[in-house]
C-alpha cells in the first residue's frame, strides 16, 4: 500500500498566510493583535520553540512580547507578570511554555491567566468549555492534528479513532475533540491492557505518549490515518542526535493510508494553530465576527 504523507509543514504554512491576512485587515480597523510568551529557565527544547513561536508571529504580523525569567524565578514573581498583562490592552494571548522548573506550581500558574487570553486553551474555563461544546479556546496541539485529519479525511463521522496518552495538553482535548466529530473513541495509557489490540481497531491513530517509536507496524489496521504527536530526541547509530516521534515511522508506512511526518507534521502546525487562537481571541475580545474558515469556532 502506498501511504499519504499529510505534510504539516506545508499546511501549516498556508494556515499562516490566511491568518497574514485576516492580521493585516484588523490593523487596518487599528486593532494589533499580541501574543505575549513567557519562558523560566533555560531549557533548550522550551528555547528553540519560543525563538519560532516570537519569529512566526511577527511574521503574521502580530505583536510579539516575549519574557525570559531566570531559572530561580519566584512563583509569586511570575503570578505578578501574569496579573499585569491580563490587564495590559496590548496583549491579547497569554502563553507559559511548559513544563516550569519544579518550585513552580503549573496549576496555580495556568489558573491565573485570565481565561479569555488563555491562548493554549489550558485554564478549567476553556477545558470545560471544549467538553460542553461552548465557545472554547481549543489547544493548539489537537486543533492542528484535527485540521491534518479533515484535510485528509473530511467528515470524520463514524470514524473509530484512538488516541494513545491522557495528558491534559494532548490526549484529553484531543478525545473531546473528536467526540464533537462523531468519533467512537478510545483512550488508551501506559495501564491499558492489549494496546495493540485497541490500535488495530482505529481508522484514526493518535500518539502522543513520548515513548520513541512505540507504534509498530503490527499495532496498524491496513489503510489508518496515523497522527504522530511525539517529539523525542534519540542518538542513532552513529551516535548523532535526531528527532522521531512516537511511531515507527519507515515501517508503519508500509500499512497506513496517511501519516504524519517527524520532524514536519503536528510540531509546525501547533505553531501555526497557536496564531490562529492569537487571531481568534483578538476578535472575541473587540466583539467581532469569526471568519467561517475558522474551524471549531461556531
Ligand atoms: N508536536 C507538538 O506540537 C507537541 C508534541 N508533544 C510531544 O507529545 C508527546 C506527549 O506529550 P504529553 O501529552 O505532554 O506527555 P505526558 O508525558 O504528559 O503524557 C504521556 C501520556 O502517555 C502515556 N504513556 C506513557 N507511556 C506509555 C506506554 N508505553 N503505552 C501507552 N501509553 C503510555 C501516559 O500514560 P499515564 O497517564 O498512564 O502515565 C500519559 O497519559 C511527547 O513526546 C511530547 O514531546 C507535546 C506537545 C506538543
Ligand atoms: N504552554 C505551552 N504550549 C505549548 O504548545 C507547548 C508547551 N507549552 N511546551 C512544549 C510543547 C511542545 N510544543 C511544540 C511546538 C512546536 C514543535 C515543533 O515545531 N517541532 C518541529 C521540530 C522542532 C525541532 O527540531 O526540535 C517539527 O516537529 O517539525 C514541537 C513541539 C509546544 N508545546
Ligand atoms: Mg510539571
Amino acid at each position: 500500500m502506498m501511504t499519504n504523507i499529510i505534510d504539516g509543514k506545508s499546511i501549516a504554512a498556508k494556515l499562516r498566510s490566511r491568518i497574514a491576512n485576516e492580521v493585516e485587515s484588523l490593523k487596518q480597523q487599528g486593532i494589533h493583535p499580541g501574543l505575549a510568551v513567557i519562558l523560566v529557565g533555560d531549557d533548550p527544547a522550551s528555547q528553540v520553540y519560543v525563538r519560532s513561536k516570537g519569529k512566526q508571529t511577527k511574521e503574521a504580523g502580530m505583536n510579539s512580547f516575549e519574557y525570559r525569567l531566570a531559572d530561580n524565578t519566584p512563583q509569586e514573581a511570575l503570578l505578578e507578570l501574569i496579573s499585569k498583562l491580563n490587564q495590559d490592552n496590548s496583549v491579547n494571548g497569554i502563553l507559559v511554555q511548559l513544563p516550569l522548573p519544579r518550585h513552580i506550581d503549573e496549576e496555580a500558574i495556568i489558573n491565573a491567566i485570565a481565561p479569555q487570553k488563555d491562548v493554549d486553551g489550558f485554564h478549567p474555563i476553556n477545558i470545560g468549555l471544549l467538553s460542553t461544546g461552548g465557545k472554547a479556546t481549543i489547544p493548539c496541539t489537537p486543533l492542528g492534528c484535527l485540521m491534518m485529519l479533515k484535510d485528509q479525511l473530511g467528515d470524520l463521522s463514524g470514524l473509530k479513532a484512538v488516541v494513545l496518552g491522557r495528558s491534559n495538553i494532548v490526549g484529553k482535548p484531543m478525545a473531546s475533540l473528536l467526540i464533537k466529530e462523531n468519533c467512537t473513541v478510545t483512550i488508551a495509557h501506559s495501564k491499558t491492557t492489549c494496546i495493540e489490540d485497541e490500535c488495530r481497531q482505529a481508522d484514526i491513530l493518535i500518539a502522543a505518549v513520548g515513548k520513541p517509536e512505540l507504534v509498530k507496524e503490527n499495532w496498524i489496521k491496513p489503510g489508518a490515518t496515523i497522527i504522530d504527536v511525539g517529539i523525542n530526541r534519540i542518538k542513532d547509530t552513529e551516535n548523532n542526535s535526531k528527532l522521531v516521534g512516537d511511531v515507527d515511522f519507515i515501517n508503519v508506512s508500509k500499512k497506513s493510508g496517511a501519516i504524519t511526518p517527524v520532524p514536519g507534521g503536528v510540531g509546525p502546525m501547533t505553531i501555526a494553530c497557536l496564531l490562529l487562537n492569537t487571531l481568534t481571541i483578538t476578535l472575541r475580545q473587540n466583539n467581532l465576527s469569526i471568519p467561517k474558515w475558522i474551524i471549531n469556532q461556531e
